[in-house]
Order: C-alpha cells, then structure tokens, then sequence
C-alpha cells in the first residue's frame, strides 16, 4: 500500500494543491477526494486522468470536487479501462449530482446522469477494494454538512476536514499506525477546522504518528517547515511525498 499526496493544501491553495491523496495497492488505485488540482500532480506522476480507477468522496466542499467534472468528462473522451468507481456515501449522492449536473447533465448525445460517467457505487458504513477494508468515519466540520473520515486499518486513518475530535483521533490511532490530520495552521482558531494547539494536547507517541495536511501555503517556505520540524513530532505532509506501508 502505498499513499501519494497529491495535494497538501488547503481549500485556497494555490502551491501545494487542495488536499487529496492516491492510493495504489492490491494492482488498482484509489483518490481520496478529487480537486481539479489533482490532474497536474497526477501528470507529475506519470498517470493521466484515465488511469484513476477508483474516488472516495469525503464531503461536498469545492476544493474536495471540483476536478471530478474533468475526470469525468477526460475517461469519456480517453477512455482506458472503463468508467472510474465513485464510491460515496449514500445520503451525499443526491448533493453530488446537485453539484455536478450543471456541467455533466447536458451533451451533444443526449441527457447524462451521474452513471454514465462513474460506476456510482453509494456506501453505508464501509467499502472494500482488492481485499482491502475502507471504513468511514463521521467527522465534525461543519454543523448540518456530512462529512467523512477514512480508515485504512491498519495502515493509516485520513482525517478528511474536521475540527479537533479527540475521541475519533484515540479511536483511528488504535487501529492504524500513521495519522493524516488536518491542521488549518492559522494562528488563530477556526470553527470548522483543527488548530496547531489542539493537536499540540496530543500524547507526544501520538503526535510522532500525525502528520499534518490541509494547511496554508505559508509552511511551503522552506525555513518555516524546518523550524516547524524541529520544533515538533508532527510532520507536515507535502506535494506528492508518498508513504509506504
Ligand atoms: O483556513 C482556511 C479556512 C477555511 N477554509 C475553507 O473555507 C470554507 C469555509 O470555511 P469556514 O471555516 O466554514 O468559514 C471551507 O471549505 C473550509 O475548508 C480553508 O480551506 N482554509
């Protein structure tokens, strides 16, 4: 298993990509989240947008969804190995579709429906793929929104956008070995977002398995990033950095 970052940043990013991340394993592959800045750190990797053959959707912000229209539209007039998998949880596919259909419903062949672009496959609780078991997790981000966690036990749970949930983090880290948590990084604190000094409450054995994602263009600074690291255990995920498992 292996989990490439194809963006580290937040939702106004503009160095490092909205974040997302590519998972390859068991000969298939598998996005977490598909921002439209995903196809240039995709074409970095040598993949172009007929290779993904498989998307989580955590929830319905734009910088989580908005390159899906391209990836939809890219497998239709390239196609490769059929129609990409969408996996999504089931009380999100109406919003989905409500997002997307502005572009996706109207062709020169007729009305489209979400279906004629991704085999749609809605989910409940959890969802396998070559053998491996993706559970998801309800996150607090926003009041009313749904939005997911994904745990990859025992690889790793990725947080997707929540605020600080001490409960969910003890939870994911008794199953999983490394912890990708987003961590807004403004020095001040946001309601939908996890702060630098809620993560800082964290066990140090705890903080030595996080490592940071969804943050500010301002840590792409280079000497920012090395007094962040050797002032902490957290680590910052960075633009196309892979983990191995
Ligand atoms: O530092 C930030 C703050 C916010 N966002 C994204 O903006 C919207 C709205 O956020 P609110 O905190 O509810 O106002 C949401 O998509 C956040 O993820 C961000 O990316 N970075």
């Amino acid at each position: 298993m292996k989990l490439t970052f194809l963006g580290a940043g937040d939702g106004f990013s503009v160095g490092q990509g909205h974040n997302s991340a590519l998972l390859e394993f068991g000969g298939t592959n598998l996005c977490i989240d598909f921002p439209e800045s995903n196809h240039a750190a995709l074409h970095k990797l040598g993949l172009e947008l007929n290779r993904v053959e498989n998307v989580f959707v955590t929830h319905l912000h734009e910088d989580h969804i908005n390159g899906l229209q391209k990836l939809a539209f890219y497998h239709g007039v390239y196609p490769l190995k059929g129609k990409p998998r969408l996996f999504v949880h089931e009380e999100l596919l109406g919003d989905l579709w409500d997002a997307l259909r502005h572009g996706l419903a109207y062709s020169t062949r007729g009305p489209k429906e979400l279906s004629d672009f991704f085999e749609v496959v809605p989910v409940q609780e959890a969802f396998e793929l070559e053998g491996q078991r993706f559970e998801l997790v309800r996150t607090v981000h926003i009041p009313g929104m749904i939005s997911f966690g994904l745990l990859c036990a025992p690889y790793f749970y990725f947080s997707g956008d929540t605020r600080f949930d001490l409960g969910q983090i003890e939870e994911a880290a008794a199953k999983a070995k490394v912890l990708f948590y987003e961590c807004h990084m403004q020095p001040y604190n946001l309601p939908s977002h996890t702060s630098l000094d809620e993560l800082l409450t964290l066990p140090e054995e705890l903080q030595r398995r996080t490592v940071l994602m969804h943050y500010l263009d301002d840590y792409l600074d280079a000497e920012k990033r090395e007094a962040f690291h050797n002032a902490h255990a957290l680590r910052l995920a960075e633009l196309l950095q892979a983990y191995e498992f």
